[in-house]
């Protein structure tokens, strides 16, 4: 298998597969990142994988090579489905979907608990997270390459310059961490950015969506205006009094406040 992906690359070349800008396309193409990811992401024991954006299918083939079992793709881009049809055996392991993962209802396309794996397209990135994270349908654990602002946001604690709202909502529904950085250099072609991978478990007791709801208001006003006190930022959702019933000293701002703490904010909420 190791011995592919000097073609891939020249499969890529060949059928003049330019990355697309749009598609936020930057490639890995080499096999010993892939299989580092993959064993991040794993154990899968037999679970199914849905992996978003395969495109050329470097992931793809060090997730084919583990201990996954159905392994399910899902691609925007219709350029790819062919060469990524050259991956399946006929065993049926396979299923490849050309569709906008956005949009994809994952309940349909495998049964049971499935792990998630993707390098990200980095424009849809956060969407895809939180809509796996609260949805209806959650992965059992996320392996997901984010520009690496991005990764720092999601695991990022109280008092963190990069604690906000991506991390609030993340970790009251998760655990995650940051397993691996990767340079722009690992990418064809490479990214302005630097890239990390996050790896995230759901809790197994995780807020109802109508908590969840409120969790979103609170936070997107407390940290809307991050540098003010709680008092004054969450003026409109009862500001003091709010945060005498929540326990929460009003004089404090939205960057000191735990998860637990805006969660007892959210409880609060009329
Ligand atoms: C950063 S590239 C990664 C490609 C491949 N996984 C790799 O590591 O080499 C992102 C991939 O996601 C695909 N993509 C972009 N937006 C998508 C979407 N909304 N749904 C599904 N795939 C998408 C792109 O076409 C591209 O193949």
């Amino acid at each position: 298998m190791a011995d592919a992906l000097p073609s891939l690359r020249e499969t890529l070349d060949a059928h003049g597969l330019l990355a697309k800008k749009s598609f936020g396309q930057h490639f890995l193409l080499d096999l010993n990142v892939t299989r580092k990811i993959v064993r991040y992401a794993g154990p899968f024991e037999g679970r199914a994988v849905i992996e978003v954006g395969p495109g050329p299918g470097g992931l793809t083939r060090a997730i084919l090579e583990s201990d996954a079992g159905k392994v399910v793709l899902v691609e925007k881009d219709p350029r790819f489905i062919p060469l990524l049809s050259e991956l399946d055996d006929g065993s049926g392991r396979l299923t490849i979907v050309e569709g906008d993962a956005l949009n994809v209802r994952e309940a349909q396309l495998v049964e049971g608990p499935a792990h998630l794996v993707s390098n990200l397209p980095y424009n849809v990135g956060t969407p895809l997270l939180i809509k796996w994270l609260t949805g209806p349908w959650t992965p059992c654990a996320l392996t997901l390459m984010f520009q690496k602002e991005v990764a720092e946001r999601i695991v990022a604690a109280p008092g963190d310059d990069a604690y906000g709202r991506l991390a609030v909502i993340t970790q009251a529904v998760a655990e995650a961490r940051i397993v691996m950085h990767l340079p722009a250099a690992a990418f064809t072609p490479p990214p302005k950015v630097a890239s990390a991978v996050v790896h995230v478990v759901p809790l197994a007791d995780r807020p109802s969506p109508e908590r969840l709801k409120k969790l979103e208001r609170v936070t997107a006003a407390a940290f809307g205006q991050r540098r003010k006190m709680l008092r004054s930022s969450l003026k409109q959702l009862g500001g003091g009094d709010l945060c005498e019933a929540a326990g929460i000293e009003p004089d404090a701002r939205a960057e000191v406040i735990d998860i637990a703490g805006f969660l007892r904010l959210a409880d609060a909420l009329k």
